[in-house]
């Protein structure tokens, strides 16, 4: 979007159901509110595997609503496999959401619990589909590992990207941003829930299976802090660019622990 759906006021997840109807009648969209009791315990599922090599990190960049590192997707450097999913998918973007306060600012909640952020992880499917527009519209085409951020101890893999932010605290700049392994933002256990659900912003397409990690990283208030100072559009201070929890409408969220 060019006026990014975040800043202008008025113009939030309330409103997008006017320019993207499938806010309000789509089937499968995210977050959801992952209400542990109801989800179902699947042996078959396999572990996640996630391979990241630090040399396809490319650039760090303000969107004007969020704050995310572009990697380059024309090999298969850098996959997710396993889990629900057969086949590859390719890492393309990472990218956070987070509130004003500690108190809220994840997409996913765990039985009605918000966490300060939410780290996600973006692959599309490079086995069946050319690229990641091509991917973004089919119901197998983008695979999103959430990771959620809770607060205590300062985390050091975190820091080494605030300290970039300095270069892109306006919207729409970008920076080179070389060698960073995101497998430094994952926590040691790659427990996790799965469903089929959608991107979580316009144009909100319902193309995502997503895998929420149950094991949280940690951010200290400090660190949040440095995410609120990153500018929106209009120099309004970037936060609270999360969606509230969507309907499961019928949808099974399945754990593999
Ligand atoms: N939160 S999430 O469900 O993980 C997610 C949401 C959107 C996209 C996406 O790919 N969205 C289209 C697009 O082209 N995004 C470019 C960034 C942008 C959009 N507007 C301004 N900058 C990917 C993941
Ligand atoms: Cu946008
Ligand atoms: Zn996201």
């Amino acid at each position: 979007q060019s006026v990014c759906l975040w800043s202008v006021p008025g113009a939030g997840p309330s409103s997008w159901h006017q320019s993207f109807p499938v806010a309000k009648d789509g089937s499968r969209q995210s977050p959801v509110d992952i209400r542990n009791e109801e989800t179902e315990r699947d042996p078959t599922l396999q572990p996640l595997v996630l391979k990241y090599d630090p040399r396809s990190s490319k650039t760090i960049a303000n969107n004007g609503h969020s704050i995310q590192v572009d990697f380059d997707d024309t090999t298969d450097q850098s996959v997710l496999k396993g889990g629900p999913v057969t086949g590859s998918y390719r890492l393309r973007q990472f990218h956070f959401h987070w509130g004003s306060c500690d108190g809220r600012g994840s997409e996913h909640l765990v039985d009605g619990a918000s966490f300060a952020a939410e780290l996600h992880l973006v692959h599309w499917n490079s086995e069946k589909y050319a690229d990641v527009a091509n991917a973004a519209i089919e119901p197998d085409g983008l695979a999103v590992v959430g990771v959620f951020l809770k607060i205590g101890a300062a985390n050091p893999a975190l820091q080494k990207l605030l300290d970039a932010f300095d270069s892109v605290q306006k919207e729409n700049t970008k920076a080179d941003f070389k060698n960073f392994d995101p497998s430094t933002l994952l926590p040691p256990c790659l427990d996790f829930w799965t469903y089929l659900g959608s991107l979580t912003t316009p144009p909100l397409l319902e193309s995502v299976i997503w895998h929420v990690l149950k094991e949280p990283i940690t951010v200290s208030s400090g660190q949040m802090e440095q995410f609120r100072s990153l500018k929106f559009t209009a120099n309004k201070p970037m936060q609270d660019n999360f969606r509230p929890p969507q309907p499961l409408k019928g949808r099974k969220v399945r754990r593999n622990f």
